[in-house]
């Protein structure tokens, strides 16, 4: 719409007469005004689009080289209990990493058999309370894992004839993902099994020595914010090899592959949102053209979208309190916004020098702009929300201001620190809106407090 980045902004934003923002029909004022600030607003309808365009693109894209595909929508990204029905009701099926996650997942009523478990470090509770939901797959992170799951699926009743779905989570090798923080697939960090020097080999078919466990496929995830379709293509290229090399070695061809999420999304102006039916296509003809290099048949696929389907459909709202120019060594001056949340409800940029952009969302402000930089409220000198971003010359305390892109990793990231309670997840759609996640209160933190 008018005057935003339709890459960067929910598809429901828009501009009013005054330049000031609009979410799904509801001004970002009223919004304020109801909920307090700051607040997480989420665009329901793109959701839904988001959801929908990953279950489409990929489905159209593996029925045409004759596999099928299962999206998991990547709750770690952001889980609440409306949110893991729609991407259910989507067509999606819910991917969880922890006895929370999964108990959300199961709140909502969505099948155990649309769920899967991760974790590099399950608790016993967890597979057992997994094994107990007749969750789809639990993917087993390392070689003590696989006596584990057996073990706990015998304790359950659980046998050859009733087996429980695994995957093998397995490195291979391949660096992608912005940061070195979520980069997964090279060899010196804590997830998988590498398959360098066999050791993912042998623990498939460590898989097959337990009759109680069914094996369903190999399971990568390369890394998180990746453009690059280059990318997961070599990571399919490792992911079919290895599958043939099980099937030389053993005769058994695993059903399945799982090629991970990471897909990367737009943050700042200028930067593109991906294609996605191009990416599904382009990723198809390469498992395709592989598989025919191997001698052997397409797996079924499955993949793990997190940040791609929710990230761009929220904006956060923050209220301005101080506004502060600072004069620095070579004379220019930086003008300093502070808000009132900062790095307890957004903390990829301390961690991952994440960039955002903003824009004010109560008025359209001064044509004429001063360097900013955005600021939160903690007791931390890298508090920052943006280090660099044009905001009008005029922007003044009690002013609001508009983050969009924050709909992955900021909530389900968040933390109480300074005993700033977490703000809540308000999702609006054409004449409604409803608060998914509510505000923590202080008396929310006091209860903790035993004294
Ligand atoms: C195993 C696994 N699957 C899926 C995801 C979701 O990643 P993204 O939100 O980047 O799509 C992650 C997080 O990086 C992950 O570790
Ligand atoms: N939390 C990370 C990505 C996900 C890592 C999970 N494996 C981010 O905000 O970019």
């Amino acid at each position: 719409m008018t005057g935003l980045d339709v890459a960067v902004w929910p598809s429901g934003a828009g501009l009013d007469d005054d330049g000031a923002l609009r979410l799904a029909g509801h001004g970002a004022t009223d919004l304020a005004a109801e909920h307090d600030t700051p607040v997480f607003v989420l665009d329901e309808a793109m959701f839904h689009e988001r959801a929908r365009l990953f279950r489409d693109a990929f489905t159209a894209a593996f029925e045409a080289i004759g596999s099928g595909v299962d999206v998991y929508y990547a709750g770690k990204s952001f889980l609440s209990v409306a949110v893991a029905r729609w991407a259910y009701a989507d067509g999606l099926r819910v991917d969880t990493c922890t006895g929370g996650e999964l108990a959300v997942a199961l709140r909502a009523q969505v099948p155990g058999e649309a769920i899967g478990l991760h974790g590099n470090n399950k608790s016993d509770s967890e597979i057992a309370r997994a094994i107990d939901a007749r969750v789809g797959r639990i993917v087993l992170d390392s070689v003590a894992e696989v006596g584990r799951v057996a073990a706990a699926a015998r304790a359950a009743g659980r046998g050859p004839h009733d087996r429980v779905g695994v995957m093998v989570r397995v490195t291979t090798g391949i660096h992608a993902g912005g940061h070195e923080f979520i980069a997964t697939a090279h060899e010196d960090q804590k997830f998988g099994i590498s398959v360098t020097g066999g050791q993912a080999l042998a623990a498939l078919r460590e898989v097959l020595t337990h009759p109680e466990l069914e094996l369903l496929g190999a399971h990568s995830h390369i890394g998180s914010q990746i453009q690059d379709v280059a990318a997961f293509e070599a990571n399919a290229r490792v992911m079919l090899a290895l599958r043939a090399d099980l099937e030389r070695a053993t005769g058994v061809l695993m059903p399945e592959l799982d090629l991970g999420g990471g897909y990367g999304i737009a943050y700042v102006p200028g930067e593109e949102a991906m294609d996605v039916p191009a990416f599904a296509r382009s990723l198809a003809a390469t498992v395709q053209r592989v598989c025919a290099e191997l001698d052997t048949t397409v797996p079924r696929v499955s993949i793990e979208p997190g940040r791609a389907v929710v990230g761009p459909t929220t904006v956060t709202l923050y209220r301005v309190g101080v506004v502060k120019p600072v004069t620095l060594d070579d004379g220019s001056v930086r003008t300093y916004v502070a808000v009132d949340g900062g790095m307890s409800d957004n903390i990829r940029p301390a961690l991952y020098g994440a960039r955002y952009t903003a824009r004010l969302a109560n008025r359209a402000g001064s044509p004429e702009t001063v360097r900013a930089r955005v600021v939160g409220k903690h007791c931390e000198s890298g508090d920052i929300v943006i280090d660099e971003v044009a905001l009008p010359a005029d922007v003044a305390p009690g002013d609001l201001l508009a983050v969009p892109a924050t709909g992955a990793y900021g909530r389900s990231m968040a933390s109480t620190y300074n005993h700033v309670p977490r703000p809540p997840v308000v999702a609006v759609a054409e004449g409604t809106s409803r608060v998914l996640v509510r505000r923590e209160t202080e008396d929310d933190l006091l209860a903790l407090d035993l004294g």
